[in-house]
């Protein structure tokens, strides 16, 4: 059984060495959609692959840090990624190069690690990550799965090799939260989730 989540947010970037001349040497903005996918073989005692509402707190916080930020491969050019760092407060270093194909790896990879790390509290067994889709344009996207993540061909993914601004961490609700990730700390589900109020326009 899978289901999927819907985030949006609205990144800067360049793609170095792509054959799109504008995207290659221009800095450009997309407004994205990522779909996240779930799976389970059991049901949660709420009859759940995994509630929509545990999705809204460390999950959405890290893809909601590409929002308003400005990302940057952080083997792009060294003059290049200090005026990133100097001249907008969020930004985010990866370690690979934001195309979608990285978008949808990336998100792929965090939304995994966390959930290896959560402590489940309503019966969730075998939660996992399927698939994560980074629209980047209206016509345009990538379809990331687990092989995809761990093919270093496309780029190794480690978690110190990303970097986020003061300003996206403050953000965050939990400050902590990355450096938590790193040290491999347990995140615990809340019993109960609130519902957002109508009109959060980052999730759906
Ligand atoms: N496989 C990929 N191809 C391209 C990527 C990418 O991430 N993966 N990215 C870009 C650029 O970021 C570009 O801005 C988007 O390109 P494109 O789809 O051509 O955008 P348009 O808005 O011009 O698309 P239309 O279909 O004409 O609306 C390039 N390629």
């Amino acid at each position: 059984m899978r289901i999927r989540k819907l985030f949006k947010f609205e990144n800067a970037h360049i793609v170095r060495n792509c054959s799109s001349e504008r995207c290659k040497h221009s800095i450009h903005g997309h407004s994205y959609q990522i779909e996240l996918i779930l799976e389970a073989t059991r049901l949660d005692h709420g009859q759940m692959v995994y509630d929509f509402g545990l999705l809204k707190s460390s999950i959405k916080d890290i893809i909601d840090s590409f929002d308003h930020a400005i990302c940057f491969w952080n083997k792009d050019d060294p003059e290049y990624i200090a005026a990133c760092k100097k001249f907008s407060a969020r930004w985010i270093s990866l370690p690979v190069s934001p195309s979608a194909e990285q978008f949808s790896r990336v998100i792929f990879f965090w939304a995994q690690e966390i959930l290896a790390q959560t402590q489940m509290q309503n019966g969730e067994a075998d939660v996992s990550v399927y698939s994560v889709i980074a629209h980047e344009t209206a016509t345009g996207y990538a379809q990331c799965f687990a092989d995809d993540v761990a093919n270093v061909q496309m780029g190794k993914l480690i978690l110190e090799d990303f970097e986020f601004s003061e300003q996206v961490r403050s953000e965050w609700h939990d400050p902590e939260l990355y450096a938590k990730l790193i040290r491999g700390e347990r995140f615990t589900n809340p019993s109960v989730t609130m519902q957002v109020q109508a009109g959060n326009r980052d999730v759906e």
